[in-house]
């Protein structure tokens, strides 16, 4: 972790998304302004927040984004293009926020689309992107069936980001969280010390009402004391029954105990939560797992990343 660990608000948004375009982009914004109003200076926007989440929609709601380094106004950025990025720049400018904008489907010049967030500095740059490693493919009978695959291609890098004066954080995105390895590689950092591991994990995400009550809090709560970390779990609002995806909401801050510090139910809203990356020293002083791993008995996956 970097040297100062100072305490952050950390603001949630949970809304739900419509057909239009340039009405999520605002509601967007609007909930995001909120958040920074009440002190958050790390805000996060659900996966698809641009779009309604389905496979049907992601071709026509899909945008090219820019290098990391680009702003709003960087020449190689073009309004017509990329609505997306140019809102979430600015607003991340304006407001002097880190903005992890959630998720949107992302176009390449391959014809390629990715399940992308963007992540943004409060200068309104592009500090990184992650595209989503683990595609969303399950066939549940009499329950959920949906298949990211059939339109989008995986990520292939994890994503770590550095906020100056507090600390790392990674990124997954929604299913990505079932997978412990890229939280615990996160959480580790490149040095077996963890130094540079992340405090916090974000996950924008969209469950649904089936998977959501089995397994959403449970997934949060086992990647955040696996690791002794703080998850952040960020959900689009159910939105009207019987009409697309029913987003399971939910959105919540989980502590490095393993403890559901603060959730939303399933209506639009925004979580605000204070993170302590200072916390973690606590927690792993009092049980410490972070070093009694017995590395001769079985692999350390932190070493194993690219
Ligand atoms: N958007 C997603 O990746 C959904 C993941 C999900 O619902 C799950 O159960 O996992």
């Amino acid at each position: 972790m970097s040297i100062l660990n100072r305490p952050q608000k950390l603001g949630l948004i949970q809304f739900a998304t419509g057909a239009d375009k340039s009405t999520n982009l605002s509601r967007a914004s609007d909930f995001v302004r909120q958040a920074a109003s009440s002190g958050a200076s790390i805000v996060v926007l659900p996966e698809c927040f641009n779009s309604p989440y389905g496979t049907q929609h992601f071709s026509s709601y899909a945008e090219p984004i820019p290098s990391p380094g680009s702003t709003s106004t960087s020449t190689t950025v073009s309004a017509d293009l990329s609505p997306s990025f140019i809102a979430m720049s600015n607003l991340a400018k304006d407001l002097k926020i880190h903005l992890i904008a959630g998720s949107i489907p992302e176009s390449t010049s391959d014809n390629k689309i990715y399940n992308t967030a963007m992540i943004f500095n409060p200068l309104g740059e592009l500090i990184t992107t992650h595209r989503k490693i683990h595609l969303f493919d399950i066939d549940i009978p009499g329950g959920i069936t949906f298949k990211e695959s059939d339109v989008l291609s995986a990520g292939n890098t994890p994503t770590v980001f550095s906020v100056p004066e507090v600390g790392n954080i990674g990124v997954g995105i929604c299913y990505d969280v079932r997978f412990p390895e890229l939280a615990m590689m996160a959480a580790r950092g490149k040095e077996q010390d963890g130094k540079d591991g992340v405090f916090m994990m974000v996950y924008p995400g969209a469950f649904n009402t089936t998977t959501g009550p089995m397994h959403w809090e449970l997934l949060a709560r086992a990647r955040a004391v696996d690791n002794q970390i703080y998850v952040a779990m960020c959900s689009p609002a159910r939105g009207e029954e019987g009409k697309g995806y029913p987003a399971y909401g939910h959105t919540m801050v989980v502590g490095p105990k393993g403890e559901v510090m603060k959730e939303l139910q399933t209506e639009e809203g925004v979580l605000v939560v204070e993170v302590v990356p200072e916390k973690l020293q606590e927690v792993r002083r009092n049980i410490p797992v972070t070093t009694q791993r017995r590395f001769d008995v079985y692999a350390d996956v932190s070493k194993a990343k690219p």
